[in-house]
């Protein structure tokens, strides 16, 4: 079985290219669906969330205010690394978990889904890497109309996430979204005819 990763910076379009692979009928493995799925009420990744944020990061219902973490995880360096020690082995077995899964049924190409494809070594598992780019002006743009939030804490999202420049030098494939959606999804199309004609 084929892996694709598929990555890029906060609001770069990955969900926008998943959406289109999905139509294509490609299985897709979404790493920010599962962070969501692992810190379940009674979770041991909320457990130890609570333990190293305190209570104030959950709802009344015992729940993940994740508003709330979000804000004081991508404002200080040292809570993120926290955050990540607890979330990314999850992740990352999760995913393995699924992938395995799918390889089972047969399945000839899947796409993983993960905005630190790179950060977290997931990018060793996959085949090949898909960077979706858009240039910094769209992405705060698009980061600031879509989650509502400041420029300043749009900003700070993206400090927070390694520079497209240094992810580009592990990545097979750009796709440009600054243009229009249309232009899009040509190029992710043009690339995955390109993919699925390659040799094994
Ligand atoms: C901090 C949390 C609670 C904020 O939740 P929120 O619902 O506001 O954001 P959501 O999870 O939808 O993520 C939105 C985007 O933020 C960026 N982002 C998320 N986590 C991180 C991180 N640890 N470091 C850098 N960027 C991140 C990604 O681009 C992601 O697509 C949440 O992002 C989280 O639990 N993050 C840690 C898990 C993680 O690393 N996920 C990425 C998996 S590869
Ligand atoms: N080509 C495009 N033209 C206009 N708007 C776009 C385009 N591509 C994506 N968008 C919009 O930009 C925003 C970010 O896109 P999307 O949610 O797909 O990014 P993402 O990389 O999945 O983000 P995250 O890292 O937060 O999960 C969304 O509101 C989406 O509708």
């Amino acid at each position: 079985m084929k892996i694709i990763g598929l990555t890029g910076g906060i609001a770069s379009g990955k969900s926008f290219v998943s959406d289109i692979l999905k139509e294509e009928g490609i299985i897709v493995i979404d790493a920010d669906i599962i962070s969501r799925e692992i810190v379940f009420k009674g979770s041991e990744a909320l457990k130890d969330i609570e333990q190293n944020f305190g209570k104030e990061v959950l709802n009344n219902d015992g729940t993940l205010n994740r508003k709330r973490l979000g804000s004081l995880v991508f404002s200080d360096k040292n809570k993120l690394e926290t955050l990540n020690k607890i979330m990314h082995p999850k992740i990352i077995d999760e995913i393995k978990k699924r992938i395995e899964t799918v390889r089972m049924q047969g399945v000839n190409l899947c796409v993983i889904d993960a905005p630190l494809l790179i950060e977290t070594g997931l990018y060793h598992i996959v085949d090949i890497v898909l960077l979706v780019y858009v240039n910094r002006e769209v992405q705060i743009k698009r980061l600031i109309k879509r989650d509502n939030i400041s420029f300043e804490e749009a900003e700070k999202r993206i400090s927070s996430q390694m520079s497209f420049e240094e992810k580009k030098k592990y990545s097979d494939y750009i796709i440009d979204n600054n243009g229009s959606r249309e232009n899009t999804k040509k190029q992710i199309h043009d690339i995955l005819e390109e993919i699925i004609s390659m040799e094994d």
